[in-house]
């Protein structure tokens, strides 16, 4: 899961056009924040986070940054439970979902599954299957029965939400792996919708995709952070500027588990950093 770095020094107006993140939140009551608390990880006996603790909050864009190799995807995949399906691996520490610790005993993976949904780097829809399909494909999870008028009411809503419901609401019916790599992954997005999650994890989503379709997704983000909590991981220094409100750094030196060095609102990240790696990092002089 690398991808090269692409730094600037400019820092690009950061979503102008939304609502502040404290209106969004005032405005949904489903909103939901994450709160990370202590997580170490360890792949066998090799460890690779050491005590990470982060709040992301509800109505935000939280931008996880770092070099390649720190933890970013590990630390997002121990979000929504996916970690664990990895034989080799463990984790310790909380996980809290509006207050909730997503790993208690008592709460099913299905639920944090449901709750917290993930876009992954390389857009995954069902190919074969029909892109109304794709969109439905997660209704299952819930155990919800529909129907068909609210399946087609909920399929232009995500895929509107998404931002691809005009590109495609004249072939909901052609298969998902038809449509051009920035139409899946937006797909994707519109299927992980679907289920109505509150926090949306996102790995790299547009390190596959050219600069127009990027700047689609990244119209989407501002459009559906006010309904979703959204964490991204980016190595692309002018999109975390572009789309989040607050970044953490991690850092894994010298062969040393994942830390997160600085985190706070993204303009101070890029600005006025408290520590000089997040500085070098942001500017491009390593990474
Ligand atoms: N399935 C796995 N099995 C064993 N080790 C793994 C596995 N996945 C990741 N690791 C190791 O965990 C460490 C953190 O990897 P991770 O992918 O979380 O970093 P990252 O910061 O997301 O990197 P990148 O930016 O390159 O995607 C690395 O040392 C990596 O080799």
């Amino acid at each position: 899961m690398t991808a090269q770095a692409d730094h600037t020094t400019a820092l690009p107006a950061v979503h102008a056009s939304r609502p502040s993140p404290s209106d969004a939140a005032q405005n949904v009551a489903s909103l939901a924040g994450l709160d990370a608390r202590s997580i170490s990880a360890w792949f066998g006996t090799h460890k690779v986070l050491d005590r990470v603790s982060l709040s992301m909050r509800a109505g935000e864009v939280t931008a996880l940054i770092g070099p390649s190799g720190c933890g970013k995807s590990t630390f997002l995949r121990i979000l929504n439970r996916m970690h664990e399906l990895i034989p080799s691996a463990s984790l310790a520490g909380e996980v809290m979902l509006d207050g909730q610790d997503i790993y208690a005993p008592n709460r099913r993976l299905t639920d944090a599954r449901r709750q917290i949904g993930m876009v992954f780097q390389k857009p995954n829809p069902f190919p074969a299957m029909s892109i109304y399909d794709n969109v439905v494909a997660g209704l299952k999870l819930t155990g919800l029965r529909t129907s068909k008028r609210s399946r087609d009411d909920l399929v232009e809503t995500c895929l509107t939400k998404a931002g691809l419901w005009k590109e495609v609401r004249d072939r909901l019916r052609q298969p998902g792996g038809a449509l051009s790599g920035g139409q899946q992954q937006r797909l994707c997005i519109a299927r992980s919708l679907a289920i109505q999650p509150r926090v949306l994890l996102m790995d790299e989503p547009c390190s596959a995709l050219d600069p127009t379709s990027t700047r689609r997704i990244e119209e989407t983000i501002a459009e559906l952070v006010s309904e979703v909590t959204i964490v991204i991981v980016t190595h692309n220094m002018q999109q975390a500027a572009r789309v989040s409100d607050r970044c953490a750094f991690f850092l894994a030196s010298h062969g040393t588990p994942g830390v997160i060095v600085e985190h706070g609102p993204t303009s101070v990240m890029f600005e006025n950093p408290q520590d000089e790696r997040t500085s070098d990092y942001v500017h491009g002089r390593f990474g």
